[in-house]
């Protein structure tokens, strides 16, 4: 027996001319504990071998991605072998989540080989096109927070900029951006962290937070797990309890949840 939440979606999707995304409600409810988080394990060939294998780029056999490359061709890619299957995991029928997270899921666009080739990049700026997809997720991350008592969104650069702010204004609480080095003009305090070849650094402003405040971390996609990282270990070096981080895009393959530990991460859409 079909699900309806994916015969709607499908059709949706067929209609909007989108690519096509795994989507699922996946959450996290942990308690905390002390962050793994400190490790910088490199995470350069493992990363990169997976972005580059057949089994990251192509969900489907030939004929079943023929079929639905025909039904519903991507917006600007041609790469039809790269057109996932979007399906509505049962979790998310179960919670009553109304369609909201196909919406979500069928408006964000796969490119594939950029910025290199290999990498399925995950476009959310289409998904910013898409009105009510865009309400949608800020509004299921704000069903979500609005009793948490959260005083601080920490929107991580660049696209937790998007996401965080709104979210923020909603639940009452201050945006806090966590940047990359040498943006912001106060006195800051820095995190490096692991990249797919070589490191990064992440900054906030001192005295943007407080000991003991309730912070929320945001961003689009978590991948490998090493941007999310650097970001809880900053808030907590200042004695920050982070309640909770969240994403729209998890790249699961890649693991990146393990990575957190028993940090909550809860995220809209499963890019499989
Ligand atoms: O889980 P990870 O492996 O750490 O990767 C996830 C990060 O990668 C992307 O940002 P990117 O570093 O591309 O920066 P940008 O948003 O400024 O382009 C994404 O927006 C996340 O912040
Ligand atoms: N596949 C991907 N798409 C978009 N942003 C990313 N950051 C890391 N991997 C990414």
């Amino acid at each position: 027996m079909p699900n309806l939440n994916f015969l709607l979606a499908k059709s949706r999707l067929m209609a909007s001319n989108s690519m096509m995304q795994k989507a699922s409600l996946l959450s996290s409810s942990n308690s905390l504990a002390p962050s793994p988080c400190t490790s910088r394990r490199p995470l350069v060939a493992p990363f990169r071998r997976f972005l580059a294998s057949p089994c990251a780029q192509l969900s489907l056999t030939r004929s079943q991605s023929c079929r639905l490359a025909a039904l519903s061709p991507p917006l600007r890619c041609n790469a039809t072998g790269s057109v996932k299957r979007q399906e509505m995991a049962s979790q998310d029928a179960q919670e009553g989540q109304d369609g909201r997270v196909a919406r979500i899921a069928s408006a964000i666009r796969v490119i594939p080989d950029f910025p290199k080739p290999g990498i399925m990049f995950q476009d959310i700026t289409t998904l910013l096109l898409d009105t009510k997809a865009f309400r949608d997720t800020i509004d299921l991350f704000v069903e979500r927070y609005k009793d948490k008592d959260i005083s601080v969104v920490a929107g991580i650069e660049a696209r937790g900029f998007i996401f965080g702010p709104p979210i923020a204004l909603a639940i009452g609480a201050k945006f806090v951006p966590m940047r990359k080095p040498n943006k912001l003009p106060g006195e800051v305090i820095s995190e490096e962290y692991s990249l797919e070849y070589g490191t990064d650094t992440m900054e906030m402003h001192v005295g943007a937070v407080q000991a003991g405040e309730r912070a929320l971390v945001i961003d689009d996609l978590i991948a490998t797990g090493g941007t999310l990282c650097a970001a809880i270990r900053l808030l907590e070096r200042v004695g920050v309890h982070v309640v909770e981080c969240a994403c729209v895009i998890e790249l699961a393959e890649l693991k990146g949840r393990d990575r957190l530990g028993d940090k909550p991460l809860f995220v809209l859409v499963n890019a499989a």
